[in-house]
């Protein structure tokens, strides 16, 4: 087991976002988390990253309680992650922006920057060299010198993975990777997810597209109001009454 949550729980106010959630993230698996809106989703992403603290439960990853461990510390242990609406130096070159991320993992600090020590510019190639093998996994080496706001939406959702994948991660949450893409667009980033899986590392996506989760994920968890409603294979989750159930009873249909 990569990850496992053990009955995760976040109140806001007097709501529960998360109420209990035991999940499971297999190594080398790729698991989508789906459910109607304002499910928990992305609350449950967040308190995996470390941006949210839980109001309950653990989180325990390569057999670690990783639960009260600061973002950075829990991307440090191996797990990265994109946001829906991703967060791009839109003057800034693609390679600079890539660069940022494996940073993360630097010691230099000040000092060695300004005085340029040999361990400042060891750390310099190392993170050239991590970030232009992510900007070619994601399929962008070729736009490395390019400024971010000449790439269309699409290629900025690629940038967005790539600047995670130059942290190292094991795994690797993805929110909404295909949100506000047309179905081709949709398609080359499915690739992309089962090429990065391939490279061994195991991700974690939330989706609405229906058809994109059914084709990609070995596994589906369903969230509702917060609460687990149902996990298993995409064949399983299709025909599940309580998963029919939660997405006819809102207003939302997939
Ligand atoms: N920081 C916050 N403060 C207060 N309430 C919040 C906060 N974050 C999330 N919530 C509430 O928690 C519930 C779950 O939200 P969350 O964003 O996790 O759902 P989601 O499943 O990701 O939804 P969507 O599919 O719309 O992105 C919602 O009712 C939301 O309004």
């Amino acid at each position: 087991m990569l990850l496992r949550t053990e009955g995760l729980t976040r109140h806001f106010g007097g709501m529960a976002a998360l109420d209990g959630v035991d999940v499971e993230v297999r190594e080398g698996e790729i698991l989508a988390v789906i459910g109607p809106n304002g499910a928990g989703k992305t609350t449950f992403f967040n308190v995996i990253s470390g941006l949210l603290r839980p109001t309950q439960g653990r989180v325990m990853f390569r057999g670690q309680d990783i639960t009260h461990l600061p973002a950075h510390e829990v991307a440090r242990r191996g797990i990265a992650r994109t946001f829906q609406t991703p967060t791009l130096f839109m003057e800034s070159r693609v390679i600079d922006n890539v660069m940022v991320g494996h940073r993360l993992h630097t010691r230099s600090g000040f000092w060695d920057a300004i005085l340029r020590t040999p361990r400042h510019r060891r750390e310099e190639n190392e993170s050239l060299e991590r970030g232009m093998a992510a900007l070619e996994t994601v399929g962008l080496d070729h736009a490395a010198d390019l400024p971010v706001r000449s790439l269309s939406q699409e290629a900025r959702k690629r940038l967005a993975i790539a600047l995670a994948l130059a942290t190292g991660p094991r795994l690797l949450l993805l929110d909404e990777p295909t949100a506000g893409l047309h179905a081709d667009e949709t398609g080359t980033i499915a690739r992309l997810i089962e090429k990065i899986r391939a490279s061994g590392i195991t991700v974690c996506l939330i989706e609405h597209k229906m058809r994109m989760v059914m084709g990609l994920a070995d596994r589906i968890v369903v969230l509702s109001y917060g609460r687990k409603i149902a996990e298993g294979t995409p064949r399983e989750i299709a025909s599940d009454p309580a998963v029919v159930e939660a997405y006819l009873g809102g207003e939302h249909v997939a």
